[in-house]
């Protein structure tokens, strides 16, 4: 089965970084700067203040806003973390003999580096570059005006196409106990031990679901622990590592998940209860938080007093290089800048082996599981076992081919596999839209495919309780995606806005109508008083709604006169036009900058007290577009802990044709307070 099961990802992933490729060069090459700016794609304006030198021989570019143009730099979407190409503004006052000058020097048409963004705020970017980008940085000096633009990270998709192929080199029956569950060459037969194997859980609080759960963990090779929005999977999980050192002290774990901040989470929950030189964070600095960065193997690697001297002497000569006018002078630079480097890689290899062999939990995305760093260790010894245990967090919001990557890069090393996640949340985000089977192959995950695989689902262990959500909040996706059996902890079951300290407690005791008294309202926009748009700025045809946009702004002025804070309201938006033209009303217009506003992938693995929720679409044909995504939804409405209002056209869910949005809003229409708000006072 490996060998179908690798060849179904290669052709799907070849095809998902094709469409990602081609939409990716399709707006970058049909929408002019200021349209990718516009869909924050690209970021121009601004030019480069400084070079320095950085961690393990990267270069780190500077960059700030123009200040002929503006003092503030527009980031639009790009993040921390996202790859991203620099490249010269074309400026008329740009003359040709430098234009021409810098070519020659950077041997390419159109001068341009790639590298990832470090560092950024609304005045600097800071811009981690690979070594072989230096010639060409030195040279944006030269320009005024240079520009950003957010590009496709193919260097996922070629770990996930090698990882593909090792599998399918896989002989048959594949060796790798683990592995022999994922290839179906191997049933699964939970252990018989009644005994709990935890005496003592280290925290107190944890509930019967969570030590389950744990127990299982510690007493079989394979354990999917299902935890529902709010139900304590990272608490959970924490605990289980934590038993984990005690049982095994010698033994190491390899904690992976799809996204930086997945891991990051876990990794700042262990650093208070774990002594910190058993944690060990593999990963680009760039991408961590900053409460992590003390576990970077890349930072702690350069703690070694001689490692910082021949790094301080590379940046001399960095700086040098800047101001050496001849050619050959500063190529003869380079040269010795490339001996120095080699020295100090020697150098900063030994001490990364060091600190890998001493710690006892390793940390990294999926894609950093294979890192070079990792797998240096087997360079010497092929059969060095690194690690015992494998826990992959947030599985739901990975692809499958990336949870085979530590599989593969540490082979017959694990003898447990711990997944933890929800596959009722978002699952992986695929760019493929022309191909129903790729995104089927792509979008069922490791966790949808071993229920499939073990329909008994022996292995799945289910976390119960929430403790996030008031009951009312809880009650329809409970229903809906859980089969009623989430339960609200006693803590969060009842409570409202008004409870919390700082908000008017009720202005006139009879009065039951305040807004901070219920936890669930929907403003019904039926009718066609309410209609939305199509909104042809956004490239990608989003949508937006207007009249929905001031009844949240209606919303939001009635709780803040009843004292509820800024930064406890939340406002949610399937549609990114939506989104940015709440933002442009709220932020810009009304100055209420605390109160954040996103997609519903913004809000994932968040709460507030309260969420609002505009869904938009409200025509004459009912049509909903992606509103049909139910775990979409499901993470949306979810996300509040005291109050969730709706704002949305509930004849058009009831008449849509999807099953989840009629039963939500006929559920909603019997348990929610519904109101009809009049387009005349918004007028
Ligand atoms: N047994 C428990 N007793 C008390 N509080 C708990 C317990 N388990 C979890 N919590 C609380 O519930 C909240 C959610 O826990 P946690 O962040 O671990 O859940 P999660 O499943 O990782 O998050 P998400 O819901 O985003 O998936 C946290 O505030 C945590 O302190």
């Amino acid at each position: 089965m490996n060998k179908e099961l690798a060849s179904t990802f290669l052709s799907s992933i070849n095809h998902e970084r094709e469409q990602d490729i081609q939409i990716t060069s399709r707006l970058l090459t049909t929408l002019s700067i200021q349209q990718l700016v516009q869909n924050g794609l690209a970021i121009n304006n601004i030019h480069l203040e400084n070079i320095r030198s950085g961690l393990i021989g990267k270069l780190y570019m500077e960059l700030g806003p123009n200040l002929e143009i503006n003092d503030k730099i527009r980031r639009g979407d790009i993040k921390i973390g996202d790859i991203v190409l620099i490249r010269p503004a074309k400026t008329k006052t740009e003359t040709k003999a430098k234009a021409k000058k810098a070519t020659e020097d950077s041997s390419e048409d159109q001068a341009e580096c790639s590298g990832v963004i470090y560092k950024m705020n609304d005045t600097q970017i800071t811009i981690a570059l690979e070594e072989s980008q230096e010639v060409v940085a030195t040279t944006f000096y030269s320009y005024s005006k240079l520009y950003i633009l957010k590009t496709t990270n193919t260097i996922t998709y070629k770990r996930m196409e090698s990882t593909m192929r090792k599998l399918s080199e896989f002989s048959s029956p594949v060796q790798d106990k683990i592995v022999q569950y994922l290839v179906n060459e191997r049933p699964f037969i939970p252990s018989s031990s009644q005994v709990q194997n935890v005496k003592d859980f280290i925290n107190p609080n944890l509930n019967d679901s969570q030590k389950t759960a744990i127990n299982f963990a510690i007493d079989n090779d394979l354990t999917i622990i299902h935890g529902p929005p709010g139900t304590g999977k990272t608490f959970t999980l924490v605990e289980l590592i934590q038993q984990l050192l005690i049982k095994y002290p010698e033994k190491r774990i390899l904690i992976c998940g799809p996204s930086n901040i997945s891991v990051d989470t876990i990794l700042e929950r262990l650093t208070p209860l774990v002594s910190n030189n058993l944690l060990l964070r593999i990963g680009h600095p760039a991408r961590l938080l900053d409460s992590n960065k003390r576990h970077s193997l890349d930072i702690l690697s350069k703690q070694n007093s001689i490692v910082k001297d021949i790094s301080q002497e590379i940046d001399n000569l960095i700086q040098e290089n800047k101001k050496l006018k001849n050619y050959k002078q500063r190529k003869d630079n380079w040269n010795e800048i490339k001996l120095l480097r080699k020295d100090l890689k020697k150098r900063e290899f030994k001490t990364i082996k060091d600190l890998i062999i001493q710690s006892r939990i390793v940390v990294t995305t999926l894609h950093g599981s294979s890192s070079r760093e990792l797998c240096s260790l087997y360079r010497d010894d092929p059969n060095f076992k690194l690690f015992d245990t494998l826990i992959i967090d947030e599985v739901s919001q990975a692809m499958e081919p990336q949870c085979w990557i530590p599989l593969i890069a540490h082979q017959n090393q694990f003898h447990k596999l711990i997944l933890a996640g929800d596959n009722k949340q978002l699952p992986p985000t695929i760019k493929t839209e022309d191909d129903r089977k790729v995104i089927h192959n792509l979008e069922t995950t490791l966790f949808d495919r071993l229920i499939k695989l073990f329909p008994k689902r022996e292995m799945v262990k289910f976390l119960n309780v929430q403790y996030r959500m008031n009951k009312n909040i809880m009650e329809f996706p409970s229903r809906s995606m859980y089969h009623g059996q989430l339960l609200a902890d006693e803590t969060v079951a009842n409570r409202l806005l008004i409870d919390l300290p700082i908000v008017d407690a009720t202005p006139s005791d009879d009065d039951n109508d305040v807004d901070t008294k219920f936890p669930l309202i929907w403003y019904d926009t039926q009718g066609d008083e309410f209609p939305e748009t199509a909104d042809d700025a956004t490239i990608l045809g989003s949508k937006y709604n207007e009249g929905e946009i001031s009844i949240v702004k209606e919303h939001i002025e009635n709780l803040r006169s009843l004292n509820v804070p800024q930064d406890s309201i939340g406002v949610i938006s399937p549609y990114n036009a939506q989104v940015s033209h709440l933002k442009k009303q709220i932020h810009d217009e009304l100055k209420l900058t605390d109160i954040e506003i996103s997609t519903v992938d913004g809000f994932q693995g968040r709460e507030k007290d309260v969420i609002i929720l505009s869904l938009v679409r409200s025509n004459e044909k009912f049509e909903v577009g992606f509103l049909k995504e139910e775990r979409r939804l499901n993470v949306a409405m979810t996300r509040p802990r005291r109050q969730l209002v709706v704002v949305g056209n509930m004849e058009a869910l009831q008449r849509c044709g999807n099953k989840y949005l009629k039963n939500w809003s006929e559920w909603c229409e019997e348990n929610a307070d519904v109101r009809y708000p009049n387009i005349d006072d918004y007028l």
